[in-house]
């Protein structure tokens, strides 16, 4: 569905991805690990277009590398930065309305779901999403981005700074989403979510691919762990 190979990408005069090269297929989650400063947001951007970057990133058949963000987004690739992406002064309805792909066009989600999925937003759909805590403004970002109909969900350290309990429904809603037939590249640090939900599990270490394999295999590989991950 996804495969990005031979990644490179530059801020400037500074090359940080090193010949990148993973895939991820139809219905997946599969994790992508590593510590701060390793390349794990680079990588989702460069795949994006927001980064300058040499390679190739080919989704559904199609080369996207060298396409604009936009377009990359209307093909089916939906991403969730670390930084919450919202519209402070519109409200969470008018926020989840901006994400729909078209208003006529029916998509594989609808405003019952996110609420579903999330009672909160349910409880602040008419308040502006800027006075929301942080969790619920990250809760918000993901549901906007869901509402585009994204057959792959690119997602960026989700679970950053929430307490262990939402940690936990993340994870059942990513896995949630994979039911839908969503895919999932789960950018993360924790490797215990990673091990929970994901079945292939990527680490990266100086804007390289390190390790890949499944959660088992990395759990049980005592030196990746130490060198590459801080656990
Ligand atoms: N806008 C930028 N300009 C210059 N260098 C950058 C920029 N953003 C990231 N970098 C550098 O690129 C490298 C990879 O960073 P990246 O953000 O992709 O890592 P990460 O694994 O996602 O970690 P983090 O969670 O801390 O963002 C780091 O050396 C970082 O300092």
């Amino acid at each position: 569905m996804l495969q990005v190979a031979n990644l490179h990408a530059f801020y400037g005069k500074s090359h940080v991805l090193h010949g990148v090269e993973f895939d991820v297929r139809a219905g997946e989650i599969v994790a992508l690990l590593g510590r701060n400063g390793s390349g794990r947001s680079t990588t989702a951007k460069a795949i994006m277009g927001m980064v300058e970057s040499t390679g190739s990133v080919h989704w559904k058949g199609q080369e996207i590398q060298g396409r604009k963000p936009y377009e990359i987004a209307h093909l089916g690739l939906g991403y969730v930065p670390e930084n919450r992406d919202i519209f402070p002064k519109l409200t969470v309805h008018q926020n989840l309305m901006l994400g729909q792909k078209s208003a006529k066009q029916k998509g594989r989600w609808g405003f019952d779901d996110m609420y579903g999925m999330f009672p909160r937003l349910k409880e602040r759909q008419h308040t502006e999403a800027g006075v929301l805590s942080g969790g619920e403004q990250q809760m918000l970002t993901l549901c906007r981005t869901l509402m585009g109909d994204p057959d792959l969900i690119i997602i960026d350290e989700p679970t950053e700074g929430l307490a262990p309990k939402i940690v936990e429904l993340v994870g059942e809603y990513l896995k949630k989403l994979k039911s839908r037939g969503v895919s999932v590249l789960l950018i993360e640090q924790k490797l215990t979510i990673a091990m929970a939900i994901s079945d292939r599990a990527l680490v990266m270490g100086h804007g390289s691919i390190v390790f890949h394999g499944t959660p088992d295999t990395l759990w049980a590989d005592a030196y990746i762990r130490k060198e590459w991950l801080e656990v």
